[in-house]
């Protein structure tokens, strides 16, 4: 028996679902529930991280009989009372599905980037008794706002980064490296991180969360998809003391004398760091190495430090002026900027450094906090909501519309999402869209998973504009 066991799909939802089958209408034989981005800091969503739900949690036979005693107890013991807990639905389920989930689940692809408000999964049941069922599995199917959140915050920074890129920089080759996820440490637990760090891998190569680059290879197949580099940390330099930081500095140039390494500096004087250590003590040590010194600062207010440290270094190490007119670091040397990065920090950096004629080529980021943890479900509005329901063989359409919030209102019948170069995507409600047209995809039904996504073609159907081919 694990600690805390979480192995069992009873238990995996919300107290209330329990006694929801008792709550519908007499004769009700299907619930149809979609799910949605109803608005939220960024236009456009990335839609990822379903499939790591539905191959985590409901593929094959995932009731059994021990699963039904385990939550009949717990619910006596939780609710004090006997008639909260669907038993005879459970063993139903067992017995005619053989612990099978009869669900379908219908889902734009993943990877896919369009505009809140739009459909992205529908979910419904396959066999009439288990109208019960479709919001049971709500609470785990919401999840899916965190993957879906991380992967669109992580892209709105892409695409700003490759902006500066393409306006003050030869080419987008380094953009994959221009943000490094360094937020293992702040995330929730190992598992948030797992799901944080894959989902910014959907955009970027870097990365120093190896939970996420396990969770990519477990669950969409990617044997490697993030890479990092050599680097220091403050206690690698520190215990040389203070009057070792030279030293240290030597140490790690001498110890991987080749390739990009970085080295934190702030630790005692980042400005002296710059102008004597890495400008004057080791200068024709840089000068002479095969590969990229990366100075970090690490402290101070991000878009001054910055600015004066490439100053520094370009002082001491010369600049030349790209094809855009922009200073750039000779090749051996550049910055990367790991404290206090988030979408609007990255913007105020980049456009301080324009207006100062460097190339956004001298830089890359690294984020923790603001990439894996600054978010929840109302970053996006994520919302799970039932659209239709059979009642008596007769299909309803189903809303919500609070009197005192439009914004919760919520799409009404079946639902099918379209494509047009005229109005790009749309949700087509009521059951009124085209069904051959739909781009809602069946990806699960009964236990099996019908479609499964490569991350390959999860990045690629997410490359931004600028980087598409
Ligand atoms: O500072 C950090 O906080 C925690 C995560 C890792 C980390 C830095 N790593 C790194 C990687 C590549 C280039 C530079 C630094």
């Amino acid at each position: 028996m694990c600690d805390i066991c979480f192995d069992n799909l009873l238990l995996l939802t919300d107290s209330y679902k329990f006694t929801h089958f008792k709550q519908y209408p007499p004769k009700t034989t299907k619930v149809y529930s979609y799910f949605e981005s109803r608005g939220g800091k960024f236009e456009n969503v990335v839609f990822f991280g379903l499939q790591y739900i539905i191959k985590r949690l409901l593929l094959g036979k995932v009731v059994t009989k021990e699963k039904i005693d385990e939550a009949k107890a717990f619910s006596k013991a939780h609710f004090g009372r006997s008639d909260a807990f669907n038993e005879a639905g459970w063993q139903y389920i067992l017995d005619a599905h053989d612990g099978k989930l009869p669900i379908k689940i219908k889902a734009v692809p993943e990877g896919t980037v369009l505009p809140q408000k739009n459909v992205l999964f529908t979910v419904e049941n396959t066999d009439p008794n288990c109208f019960w069922l479709t919001n049971y599995l709500e609470t785990l199917f919401v999840q899916v706002w965190y993957p879906i959140t991380v992967a669109s915050n992580s892209r709105a920074q892409k695409e700003v980064i490759a902006q500066f890129l393409h306006e003050t920089a030869d080419d987008m080759k380094g953009l994959p490296f221009k943000l490094h996820d360094f937020g293992f440490r702040g995330a929730t637990s190992i598992e948030a991180a797992g799901i944080g760090g894959m989902s910014h891998l959907v955009n970027f190569l870097g990365t120093d969360t190896l939970a996420g680059i396990l969770t990519a290879r477990k669950y969409y197949g990617c044997p490697m998809a993030g890479f990092s580099i050599p680097a220091a940390e403050h206690s690698t330099i520190t215990t040389w003391q203070k009057s070792g930081e030279k030293d240290a500095f030597e140490n790690m140039c001498r110890q991987f004398p080749t390739g990009t390494i970085a080295c934190v500096s702030d630790s005692y004087d980042i400005w002296n760091a710059c102008e004597n250590l890495w400008g004057k003590q080791l200068k024709n040590l840089l000068k002479c190495r095969d590969g990229t010194l990366v100075v970090r600062p690490d402290s101070g207010d991000p878009p001054e430090v910055v600015s004066k440290v490439l100053h520094l270094l370009g002082e001491a190490f010369g600049t030349i002026i790209n094809k855009k007119g922009y200073k750039t670091l000779p090749p051996f040397v550049r910055i990367i900027q790991g404290d206090g990065i988030d979408l609007e920090m990255i913007k105020r950096i980049l456009n301080k450094l324009k207006s100062e004629r460097w190339s956004s080529d001298n830089l890359a980021f690294g984020s923790g906090g603001a990439l894996l943890q600054k978010l929840n479900r109302d970053t996006l509005k994520c919302a799970y909501k039932c659209s239709m329901v059979t009642v008596d063989s007769k299909e309803i359409n189903v809303f919500k519309q609070p009197i005192d919030d439009p914004g919760k209102k919520s799409k009404k019948g079946l639902l099918t999402l379209e494509y047009s170069s005229r109005d790009g995507y749309k949700t087509v409600e009521e059951g009124r869209g085209n069904a051959t047209k739909d781009l809602l995809i069946p990806v699960f039904e009964n236990g099996k998973l019908l479609k499964e996504y490569t991350f390959d073609e999860i990045r690629s159907r997410c490359e931004i504009p600028l980087l598409k081919k």
